[in-house]
């Protein structure tokens, strides 16, 4: 399942469901259900394989990904949170991209495993370390349904007495054939170009993927459908909670410039991310919580 990763059984918690470690120690929970196979790194709270039985993984994950506490895992679904790029100046300089919850440790809430799939429930709540960056309370939740979908639920929980805000996305990394066998469908036709200084423009409701993409889409109305020629599949992404929906290649020159991915890796990976790109983010007062979320599922034929 990570073929590239050598990983020992730390301890088994349902017929599919198993805690297993790296030689370091990186944690993984693994999943081996009859329908799929999946895998959580619990650094980062993050989904980083799922793949329905005889068909091609739906999700990527680079092969020369890092898997240390410092560093987010290229690859996967990155929980970027509770900011998306860059922090906001007044927090302080050097802050991580997107947010410190893909580089925290998270802890396994639930897990409950039924014929159709399992459920799992990561938890990330603040630390002194976290309040020290970002001085609020809170109690993040991951609730991954996997079945013969995706599902992924984030639910940011305000557990302090003052309202925060905060921004931030489920950052698919999808698998797909090659750039030139893919098109996108169902988004919305006005997006910010972050490669043209996030420029306001229109596009079209197809898109293929021909070089270098960083775009802010607003919103979609509706379901968006990666077609994927070679694989003969098409994958449905249906997200809520969001503002945004934001689609990212490196392409050549950006796979290039990264140690953890091969520098053919654009070829084979495309992001559509769940997001909260706004400005002044989403409000959750004392006491309340606000959920994001991501379904994709495939549909072959
Ligand atoms: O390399 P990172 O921090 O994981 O970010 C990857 C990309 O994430 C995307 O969400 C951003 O729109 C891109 O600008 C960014 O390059």
């Amino acid at each position: 399942m990570l073929c590239h990763i050598s990983l020992f059984k730390i301890k088994t918690l349902s017929t599919a469901i198993s805690i297993q470690a790296d030689a370091a120690g990186y944690e993984f929970l693994i999943i081996e259900h009859k329908k799929f196979n999946a895998a959580f790194a619990l650094h980062g709270g993050h989904l980083v394989h799922f793949q329905l039985k005889e068909q091609q993984p739906i999700i990527w994950l680079s092969k020369t990904a890092i898997y240390n506490q410092q560093k987010a895992i290229r690859g996967g679904v990155p929980v970027c949170w509770p900011w998306f790029g860059a922090a906001d100046k007044s927090l302080g300089e050097n802050l991580p991209a997107h947010g410190f919850a893909r580089t925290s440790k998270w802890e396994l809430a639930a897990h409950n495993e039924f014929p159709e799939g399992v459920e799992i429930e990561l938890r990330l709540t603040d630390s002194a370390a976290t309040r020290d960056i970002w001085p609020f309370q809170f109690e993040l939740l991951l609730k991954a349904t996997l079945t013969d979908q995706i599902k992924l639920e984030l639910i940011s929980k305000n557990t302090g007495n003052i309202p925060f805000s905060y921004r931030g996305a489920l950052h698919s990394y999808l698998n797909i054939s090659t750039p030139e066998s893919c098109a996108i469908s169902g988004l919305n036709n006005h997006y910010n170009d972050s490669l043209d200084n996030g420029l306001a423009k229109s596009g079209d409701s197809t898109l293929q993927i021909t070089g270098p993409i960083d775009a802010i889409y607003k919103k979609a109305l509706s379901p968006i459908t990666l077609s994927d020629k070679q694989f003969n599949r098409q994958l449905i992404i249906d997200n809520s909670g969001n503002d945004a929906e934001v689609l990212w290649t490196p392409w050549i020159a950006g796979a290039k410039a990264f140690a953890d991915m091969p520098d053919q890796g654009y070829k084979t990976m495309f992001c559509i991310e769940s997001a909260i790109t706004n400005k002044s983010g989403v409000r959750v007062k004392p006491g309340h919580s606000h959920s994001l979320s991501t379904t994709i599922r495939s549909h072959t034929g």
